[in-house]
């Protein structure tokens, strides 16, 4: 069985407070994007795990897939499986791929072996293996707190905005990230920023996490202001970065251009 796990970006991101299991608590708008990896699963006579397209760091024995199909065998006595990722998704980038995946397998392996897992168990079984798994089990807008894993429905139509994501191949890892901020509480509630309307959104909605990688990483500022230059109605940095975002009412201009190493994605939203 074949899917396309895709990518999140986040519209507002505020760490509120570090928690005492030493996570944090945060408050921020999660939105599903098409830009996708592949993810394959089939039967097998033995466990196999293969990948292409960009290489994952770390040991294959570690990825996020093999972890969800343990996750869910040790409750289902599940039988071998081959799993293939293919993965385009940029990593260190806030865009939640790895998480995507995890979710993604969940859900393919829920549907091969008609395990009958519902939306909510699925979840419970994502948010153990990271805390933005859980969003992808239902892929929708929301408003998500607590760790990023306990979510409230927002109604959000951003049709007919084109996403444009500039990932400009800095590594950023989400505990260095999360190690470099002071939380607080957002000055106001997150639902009511983002019914605001988008053009408004430069002067009310932040990513906390910008404000300390900003100065440490002078180029992911240049993107942002490049793509407010292009005319984007809104641009932010999503996750703990290092990718950062345009939203352009109608098509982004063709003439908007980044340095060759930088990695940049365009879609309908
Ligand atoms: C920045 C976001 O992408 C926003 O959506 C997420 O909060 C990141 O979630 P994630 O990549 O799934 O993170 P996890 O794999 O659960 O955690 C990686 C590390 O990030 C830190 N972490 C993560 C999530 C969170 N709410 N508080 C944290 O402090 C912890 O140091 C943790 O050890
Ligand atoms: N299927 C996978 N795809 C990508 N990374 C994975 C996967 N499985 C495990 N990882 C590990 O997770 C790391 C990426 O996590 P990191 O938090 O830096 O990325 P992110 O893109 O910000 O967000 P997320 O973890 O939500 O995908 C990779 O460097 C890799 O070691």
């Amino acid at each position: 069985m074949l899917d396309f796990p895709n990518a999140k970006i986040n519209l507002g991101l505020y760490v509120t407070a570090k928690r005492p299991d030493g996570f944090h608590n945060l408050a921020s708008c999660f939105f599903p994007v098409k830009w996708c990896d592949a993810l394959e699963i089939v039967t097998a006579p033995e466990l196999a795990f293969t990948m292409t397209g960009l290489p994952v760091p770390g040991d294959p024995e570690t990825n996020l897939c093999l972890k969800a199909f343990k996750l869910l065998q040790k409750d289902y006595n599940l039988p071998p499986v081959h799993i293939h990722l293919h993965k385009v998704i940029p990593m260190g980038a806030g865009l939640g791929g790895g998480s995507s995946d995890a979710a993604f397998t969940l859900r393919i392996l829920n549907k091969l072996f008609e395990l009958n897992l519902k939306a909510l168990d699925l979840e419970n079984y994502a948010r153990q293996l990271g805390s933005d798994c859980a969003f992808f089990v239902q892929n929708k807008p929301v408003i998500a707190s607590e760790r990023g894993d306990v979510f409230r429905p927002v109604l959000l139509d951003l049709t007919g905005y084109t996403c444009v994501v500039v990932y400009p191949n800095i590594h950023i890892t989400t505990a260095e990230a999360y190690g470099s901020i002071t939380p607080k509480e957002p000055s106001c509630a997150m639902d009511l920023l983002v019914k605001q309307d988008v053009h408004v959104w430069k002067n009310v909605l932040k990513n906390d996490f910008e404000k300390p990688l900003f100065p440490k990483y002078p180029e992911l500022p240049q993107v942002k202001e490049k793509l407010y230059a292009a005319g984007a109605s809104y641009a932010s940095m999503t996750g703990s970065g290092s990718a950062i975002y345009g939203l352009f009412k109608g098509e982004a201009p063709a003439d908007l251009v980044f340095p060759h190493h930088y990695v940049v994605w365009k879609g309908l939203l």
